[in-house]
């Protein structure tokens, strides 16, 4: 999903494989692109640090993305690429991303790693949607809202701390737990992979998470404005980690969200905050889903 055809140095090609089904391109497919587009030209010492990225148009599922790359800087200890990914000769997405040479420093700290159930204590999405399916008084749109979940085959392995929250059954608290890893096997491989496969799937019910104290209303058109992301740390993506979503503000159809990705043993991996459009309307039917 995130090899990208190499055009020329600073041109590159990138393809869809998920695709929601809002019919436009997923947010997070764009962001991890476009940041294996700028790590391709840069040097095997520099490591990902920061990227900062605006979705200025809806990305279209039915051509290919171009990523552009230009060298913004390239300096003794930071690295810095301005991405533009380009569909019908326009910008989708504008990316900065940063690059540093490791440099350790005795000033070390973090928040602590909230307190949850391991992974191997709790149901994945789909064990869960199984579960929700087979009870007996489930109306017929809920059951078509869950199968249609079911068929969601999305690269990313999810496990809810809270279900019940986390399917918004009732209105709680702006705030989202859940473990999360990419499907398959990655292996050791580069931390620059790992951290664009984090990008990818730092995006994903994100957004949502504004949504939360609201069960009375639904989405009538959802999407990011802009995504910004922070990495701390060494990671594995396709080992599970759990993904930290709060939202501190909502208003004027904005939504804030910050994420963080804590490896399973407390170290924060990476942050990110993003800002979404958000437009709803009220639930008329039993279902929220
Ligand atoms: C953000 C926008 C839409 C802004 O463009 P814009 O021309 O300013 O568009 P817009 O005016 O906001 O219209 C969008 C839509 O909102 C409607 N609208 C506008 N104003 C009102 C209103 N007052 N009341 C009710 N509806 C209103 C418009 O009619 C548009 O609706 P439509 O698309 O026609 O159905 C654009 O820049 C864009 O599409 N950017 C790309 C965003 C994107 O694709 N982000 C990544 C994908 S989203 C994602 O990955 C997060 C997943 C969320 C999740 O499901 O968890």
């Amino acid at each position: 999903m995130l090899d990208l055809k190499m055009l020329e140095v600073l041109e590159l090609r990138g393809t869809h494989h998920w695709v929601p089904s809002a019919q436009r391109l997923f947010g997070g497919q764009i962001i991890g692109q476009a940041l294996v587009a700028a790590a391709k030209s840069v040097s095997d010492n520099l490591y990902a640090h920061s990227l900062h990225c605006y979705f200025v148009r809806p990305g279209d599922p039915t051509v290919p993305v171009l990523y552009q790359v230009d060298r913004t800087r390239d300096g003794r200890s930071f690295t810095v690429r301005s991405v533009k990914a380009i569909q019908h000769g326009q910008p989708i997405l504008i990316c900065q991303a940063s690059f540093q040479v490791l440099q350790p420093s005795p000033l070390q700290h973090q928040f602590p790693m909230p307190v949850v159930p391991q992974p191997e204590d709790l149901l994945t999405v789909e064990e869960l949607i199984q579960r929700y399916l087979s009870q007996a008084d489930l109306t017929e749109s809920a059951k078509q809202g869950l199968n249609k979940l079911l068929a969601n085959e999305v690269p990313i392995e999810m496990k809810p701390v809270s279900p019940a929250h986390f399917y918004r059954f009732a209105s709680g608290e702006p705030r989202r737990l859940f473990w999360a890893r990419a499907r398959g096997y990655i292996g050791e491989g580069n931390m620059k992979l790992h951290c664009c496969v984090a990008a990818y799937v730092s995006d994903y019910a994100l957004l949502g998470t504004v949504l939360l104290p609201y069960s009375k209303y639904k989405a009538r058109f959802i999407a990011s404005l802009d995504h910004a992301m922070w990495f701390h740390s060494t990671f594995r993506s396709d080992e599970w980690m759990l993904y930290e979503c709060v939202s501190p503000w909502a208003a004027s159809s904005r939504g804030l969200v910050e994420g963080r990705l804590w490896r399973r043993d407390g170290v924060l991996a990476a942050s990110c905050s993003q800002e979404g459009v958000l437009r709803v309307k009220p639930v008329t039917e039993n279902s929220k889903l």
